[in-house]
């Protein structure tokens, strides 16, 4: 079987002055030389500013977006060469709030990924199914297309990660079913695999959406959950140590 370690990533979303970076600290602080790989993505503010107050530490940081060009005039946006330039070395493409908030299609999602591995960036491309598109059992249909849409050709277990964040569990403590999650982590690596080959038994299936201390040893115990991208719980230090505690075993 594919070894993969696992990467427990914080998403802060638009939260986070610098007085924040002291939890990004004290997470650093507990976890030295952890077996999994730890990653923290700030507001864009905060980039810099974490990476290097991290530096030397076993905690990443990432950008949360990235334009698909490498500069131009393009006024508020941020490139993945930007970024990268900052400290980054992961970047998050294609969240559900991004797609809703700023009508980011499949193919943005993907111009955007590709911009991020060009820029020697792990691109975490996102993907989930909304709350009518689970109703209405068509939630390995909206995978396979978001898969297929979302993640270029140039992904490699290297240099992309995905991370399936069902849109109605992301803020509501609404949890998929361990059975669903790992139907969908399971469909997911199939869908890889028939497009990358044997690789893409190496790229690594984070869950994200309620990830909390409380649930998050029964969902890294599913054979293709590698890891979680975690929102709320991961601004505060307690509650991501006790994810990144799980995942350690
Ligand atoms: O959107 C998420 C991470 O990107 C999940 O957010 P929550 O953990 O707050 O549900």
């Amino acid at each position: 079987m594919a070894e993969r370690r696992m990467l427990i990533a914080g998403n802060w979303k638009m939260n986070g002055l610098a007085s924040q970076i002291a939890e990004a600290e004290a997470v650093a602080d507990t976890w030295r030389a952890p077996k999994s790989e730890v990653l923290i993505c700030p507001p864009a503010t905060l980039v810099g500013a974490l990476a290097s107050a991290l530096g030397g530490s076993a905690v990443a940081v990432g950008g949360q977006d990235c334009h698909a060009e490498p500069s131009g005039a393009h006024t508020g946006d941020i490139s993945a060469q930007m970024l990268k330039d900052s400290g980054a070395r992961f970047c998050l493409t294609g969240h559900s709030e991004r797609r809703t908030d700023h009508g980011e299609s499949d193919a943005d999602v993907q111009a955007k990924s590709h911009a991020a591995q060009a820029a020697g960036l792990i691109a975490v491309i996102c993907i989930g199914e909304t709350l009518d598109e689970r109703e209405g059992e068509k939630t390995l249909d909206v995978i396979r297309a978001q898969l297929a849409g979302s993640v270029p050709d140039t992904a490699t277990a290297a240099n992309t990660v995905i991370a399936y964040e069902p849109v109605w569990a992301i803020g509501t403590g609404l949890v998929p079913t361990i059975a669903q999650i790992s139907e969908a982590h399971d469909f997911m690596r199939a869908e890889l695999v028939a497009r990358f080959g044997a690789q893409a038994n190496d790229m690594r299936l984070l869950y994200g959406g309620s990830v909390k201390p409380a649930n998050a040893a029964e969902i890294f115990a599913v054979e293709n959950v590698d890891g979680a991208l975690v929102g709320g719980a991961s601004l505060k230090a307690a509650d991501f140590n006790g994810i990144i505690a799980a995942a350690e075993g």
